[in-house]
């Protein structure tokens, strides 16, 4: 190819979209290869890969390094100076290709920024430092740094010099690589010193070491936007918990080592069910891929079809042998045949679930929570509640039961109220639910937003032939000329009763007929359960500053970088019930004058089985909508129940009460969430805080068992120790006003 076709190949190269649908792939180029040039990036586009990575220096510099730290080790220095880079040393210039965003720098890998060895460390940190200046001045956007080996390692020098790094150049994103399945999980060759004894190896790590190192360079670096993983994916894949905690995390890139397929009976590399899980599972976050072909000596094929088979067992090890053949099929992996297999996965993944669809754009965006009673809504907020296509299917069931349920008691002349109707969807879904009945009821409409008055207006006219009478006004303030026999609202927040259904409810309450009257919802709850969200904390972090109090406002977020971090024994997430409100209401002559009846508290202990960090508490609801003998319709945002009870509704994202201080969690730990719902007659809000425990050995209380026998030991107890206390948040200042 001649340089103007390279040229012209390279401009194509994102055009290149009817074989990389939104995906992008890149060559993750292992050794320090020659430099950038539009050749390179030609190959790249013809191989059909959207990008390259590239070492930002190359075998000279490094040479070099190595020459001077072994000098200043040999003469006993305390100090090493490492001179920057020159010409001869690097392989980029700054030239288009560099910006074009195609090129991803590559700092040395041979670099120890963790070396305990002090010359070591600081030569790195030194090699680290000239190589983000030079890349930053080459108008490189991205850089790829090597993450630390391992925990026994300096790994504050480490985090020093991305600290620094991060201040040489301002722009630049920083993607750590570390291992999904950490490298020090791998047994080091030849044995440990306790396998030569004979003696059971000590498990110093386990499937979450590799987080901790993250978790580290994380904290460090103040969560800082400009930090974030590249994720390397090899056979030995860690367990679906250890993948939901990297999920929680800012995965920018996929690095997929040829490691990380097996070959198929004719010889394709192919990757098994878990990795494909693995990979549909991180598509949603949109990385971008690396591919990294390290292709395996001894890499054979695989006896049967390994899309089928259960293959490598999860968060293992690469069994010895794992690989061997018992075909001699002829090797087919070419280089490309691993993009080539990883575009056919990504294009086949299955559709997104309509919630995905919906809050395209909105996942992990801090909202503040509407107030509907203090402000009037637009007509495109309610165009968005609108477009749910369960919650109204939900409300039709849930009035045609009620309304059957009336009939059969023999009441007629029955009066249904929608109270709050907004643009009137639930208007229309109260008629059709008569018009099944076989009831003729008279309906009333109630609203307080005199902009979507005039819209009930033109529905009434257009839509329900005039059937519908319309009220603008405050419902707590609504006279209707008789009873009432179904009251019907949706004043639901995320968190049940964030947007004060309860105030709104009872004070329309004294129209519902006082025996047979209904309330539509019945029931609501709110539920909780600690999380960790490093991406929410992280954003509320930079916005501190400026906002001081961002920790005591509720958001609404559509959670899906987190991690829930109660599970119970089968690895089911532990959400708790926080408080339930009741309509019609039983206890609204016990007020004291101040809504008193409406206050509510919550405490509960939530088990976290594996260590963490708190950065918030998620909030869900459910409600009754209407329930008789036989029959129930509810609402559920709550994960684990929204299958079973309103499957695929998207009408509310989650509710996210931060913490200002992330709350780190130990193994076998305990949570207490503490939830209150304050009012004082003219507001309303919550005050939540945490506390975290551990359970440590006790000897004192450990049972020493008595016998002559010389296997008799001591029964060790834990004691439950406090070990910290959130400060208590509240959301007065925000608080709604009733
Ligand atoms: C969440 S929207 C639901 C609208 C509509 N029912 C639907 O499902 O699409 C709640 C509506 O209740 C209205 N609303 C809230 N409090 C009210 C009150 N005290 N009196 C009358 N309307 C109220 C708001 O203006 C808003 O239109």
């Amino acid at each position: 190819m001649d340089a103007s076709a390279a040229e012209e190949e390279v401009g194509n190269m994102a055009e290149n979209t009817d074989t990389m649908p939104g995906f992008y792939i890149g060559e993750h180029l292992p050794a320090p290869g020659g430099a950038v040039t539009s050749d390179l990036l030609a190959k790249a586009a013809n191989d059909k890969y959207n990008m390259i990575s590239v070492y930002v220096s190359n075998l000279s510099y490094q040479r070099k390094v190595e020459a001077i730290i072994v000098e200043a080790q040999k003469n006993g220095r305390a100090k090493v100076y490492v001179p920057g880079l020159e010409a001869e040393d690097v392989n980029m210039h700054p030239d288009e290709n560099i910006n074009s965003g195609k090129v991803i720098g590559v700092i040395s890998s041979w670099i120890q920024l963790d070396s305990t060895d002090p010359i070591i460390s600081s030569a790195s940190r030194q090699v680290l430092h000239h190589e983000i200046g030079y890349a930053g001045f080459c108008g490189m956007m991205s850089l790829l740094v090597q993450g630390p080996s391992d925990c026994e390692q300096n790994l504050a020098a480490y985090y020093q010099a991305i600290v620094q790094g991060l201040s040489i150049n301002a722009y630049l994103q920083i993607s750590i690589m570390i291992p999904a399945y950490g490298p020090s999980l791998e047994p080091s060759q030849g044995g440990t010193e306790a396998d030569s004894q004979g003696l059971e190896p000590i498990a110093l790590y386990d499937e979450l070491s590799s987080w901790d190192i993250w978790n580290g360079i994380r904290t460090a670096t103040r969560y800082s936007p400009r930090i974030s993983l590249a994720l390397q994916i090899q056979y030995s894949i860690p367990n679906k918990h250890t993948q939901s905690r990297w999920f929680a995390e800012p995965v920018r890139y996929l690095i997929l080592d040829s490691q990380a397929y097996v070959l198929n009976a004719k010889g394709f590399p192919v990757m098994t069910k878990h990795h494909q899980n693995l990979i549909q599972k991180f598509s949603r976050k949109s990385p971008l891929y690396l591919l990294a072909n390290t292709r395996h000596a001894e890499y054979t094929p695989e006896p049967e079809n390994p899309l089928d088979v259960d293959f490598p067992p999860l968060g293992s090890l690469a069994p010895k042998g794992a690989r061997q053949a018992s075909t001699t099929n002829r090797r087919r992996d070419d280089p490309q045949s691993y993009r080539t297999y990883l575009h056919h996965l990504l294009e086949d993944l299955p559709p997104p679930p309509p919630l995905d669809i919906f809050g395209a754009g909105y996942q992990d965006f801090l909202q503040s929570p509407l107030q509907p009673l203090a402000d009037n809504l637009e007509s495109m907020t309610y165009e968005v509640f609108e477009k749910d296509p369960v919650k109204y299917d939900q409300y039709e069931k849930a009035v045609k039961l009620a309304l059957e349920d009336l009939k059969n008691q023999g009441i007629e002349d029955i009066c249904v109220a929608v109270v709050g109707a907004g643009r009137g969807p639930l208007v229309t879904r109260c008629i059709r639910a008569a018009t099944n009945a076989s009831l003729d009821i008279q309906i009333f409409a109630i609203e307080k937003n005199p902009n979507a008055y005039v819209h009930l207006m033109k529905m009434n006219r257009d839509v329900w032939d005039g059937r519908v009478t319309l009220v603008k006004t405050d419902m707590r303030k609504w006279k209707p000329p008789s009873y009432i026999h179904i009251l019907v609202s949706e004043l639901l927040g995320s968190f049940a009763d964030n947007e004060l259904s309860p105030e709104c409810l009872d004070g329309v309450q004294r129209v519902l007929h006082p025996t047979v009257g209904i309330s539509i919802p019945q029931s609501y709850t709110a539920h909780y359960t600690p999380i960790m969200a490093p991406k929410l904390h992280g954003d509320l972090l930079s916005r501190a500053g400026s906002t001081p109090d961002v920790y005591e406002v509720p958001y609404v977020v559509m959670l899906t970088a987190i991690d829930f971090l109660s599970l119970d024994s089968d690895g089911q997430v532990n959400i708790e019930q926080a408080w339930e409100f009741k309509h019609p209401a039983e206890d609204l002559e016990h007020d004291g004058g101040f809504n008193d009846h409406n206050q509510r508290e919550s405490f509960c202990i939530f088990p976290v089985p594996r260590r963490g960090v708190i950065h918030g508490i998620a909030g869900y609801f459910e409600s009754v909508l209407y329930k008789n003998e036989t029959s129930i319709v509810e609402l559920s945002t709550r994960p684990d129940t929204i299958d079973a009870k309103s499957k695929d509704m998207i009408s509310w994202f989650a509710i996210y009460f931060p913490l200002k201080t992330p709350m780190p969690v130990s193994d076998r730990a305990e949570v207490q969430v503490s939830f209150w719902r304050i009012t004082d007659g003219r507001k309303v809000w919550y005050d939540w805080m945490v506390e975290t425990f551990a359970f440590i050995p006790d000897p004192k209380t450990s049972l020493a068992l008595m016998s002559t026998d010389s296997s008799a030991g001591v029964i060790p107890l834990n004691k439950r120790v406090l070990v910290a206390t959130s400060e208590i948040h509240s959301s007065k200042k925000n608080g709604c006003l009733m």
